[in-house]
């Protein structure tokens, strides 16, 4: 048996993919009403419609519910997880907890596997990332992910638990990279949006990408990341997926940021409140970050694209 706290696209897409896979799951949803609809209706109508939820998939809205020991799976936003964790710490200790969100907290400058360490010690803390948009796993498109565990053996049980006929799940111990790549590729997927909103074409956006990924690799690097990781699905994957889909949040945010549009706040978008995040730590460590440093301005208003741009063109020529 999984559990999957969370009931937004991601989580309800993860427990669909592994209850259409045999797998007993729970599906915990905060909210009583949408709780009642799902059960009625056997479908998540408010963020992932279409989409039928087998008869595995139990909807439960106290986690207390989850047997002992029974991985976990954490898909809220970021920056909720640490209230969630707060809330429910007695019915999630001694047990894998699987963050699914991707980015850093505002407030500490921490990913999710630290938060989970800080506020659950009982628990095994993973990270499940890389390239997935929900609407592709729910419908059963075939996906490749990064289960990121420092504990070798439980990031083995996990690894097999969570692999499907169509999830095929990679295995690291490197958590701190596979964290910062999902959180660096969505600043830097809004900054792609934001260039191809404006019109100034997909070689601009290439550039762009590629010197994410520098900016990526910088910092994570930095601080103790392993290449292979960032080379890998949770960093390079991901990075290429979001930063060329109009299914990426992000990516349609900085569309929107480019084209001088409003875009309904009421959409996640990891990579707000992570490019700050990202700016201040990248601004302690004296890591150079210009393109996340471009999206932050241009998010606070103080930069227009064309400025961004010219900032970033007009850096001094040197060695790539
Ligand atoms: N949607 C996607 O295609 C993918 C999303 N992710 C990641 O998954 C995470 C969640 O994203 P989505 O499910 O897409 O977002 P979403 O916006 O569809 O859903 C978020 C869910 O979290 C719940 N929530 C918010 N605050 C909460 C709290 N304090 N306590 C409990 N529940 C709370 C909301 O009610 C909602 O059900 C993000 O970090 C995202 O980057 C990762 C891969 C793919
Ligand atoms: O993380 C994702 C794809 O891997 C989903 O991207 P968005 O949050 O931008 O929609």
């Amino acid at each position: 048996m999984i559990a999957v706290a969370g009931s937004g696209a991601f989580g309800t897409a993860l427990a669909i993919s592994l209850a259409a896979n045999g797998q007993a799951v729970q599906l915990w949803a905060r909210d009583p009403d949408h709780a009642e609809e799902m059960r009625r209706t056997r479908e998540n109508a408010r963020r992932l419609p279409g989409v039928a939820l087998p008869d595995a998939l139990q909807i439960i809205t106290e986690l207390e519910t989850i047997p002992a020991e029974i991985p976990v799976l954490l898909s809220v936003p970021m920056q909720r997880l640490r209230d969630m964790l707060v809330l429910h710490k007695l019915a999630l200790g001694g047990r894998p907890l699987v963050a699914c969100c991707k980015g850093v907290e505002l407030s500490t400058g921490l990913g999710p596997t630290a938060i989970i360490e800080e506020l659950i010690p009982s628990a095994m803390p993973a990270m499940l990332t890389g390239p997935s948009f929900a609407a592709d796993i729910a419908r059963g498109l075939p996906t490749a992910l990064t289960l990121a565990c420092h504990d070798r053996a439980a990031g083995r049980a996990l690894q097999q638990a969570l692999s499907t006929h169509n999830l095929r799940i990679y295995r690291t111990t490197d958590t701190i990279g596979a964290e910062l790549g999902g959180a660096v590729k969505n600043v830097i997927a809004i900054a792609s949006g934001a260039v191809m909103g404006a019109g100034l074409g997909e070689s601009a956006r290439a550039a762009l990408m590629t010197r994410g990924f520098a900016e990526m690799q910088r910092m994570a690097l930095a601080l103790g990341a392993q290449p292979e990781t960032l080379s890998g699905l949770s960093g390079f994957g991901d990075l290429a997926l979001t930063c060329t889909s109009d299914q990426s949040r992000n990516y349609r945010f900085g569309q929107s940021l480019g084209r001088g549009e409003s875009f309904d706040a009421s959409i996640t978008v990891e990579g707000a409140a992570t490019s700050r995040a990202v700016l201040e730590r990248a601004r302690e460590m004296k890591i150079d970050m210009p393109i996340t440093e471009a999206v932050v301005a241009m998010l606070d208003g103080t930069l227009q694209l064309r400025q961004a741009m010219e900032m970033l063109l007009s850096r001094p020529l040197k060695e790539e």
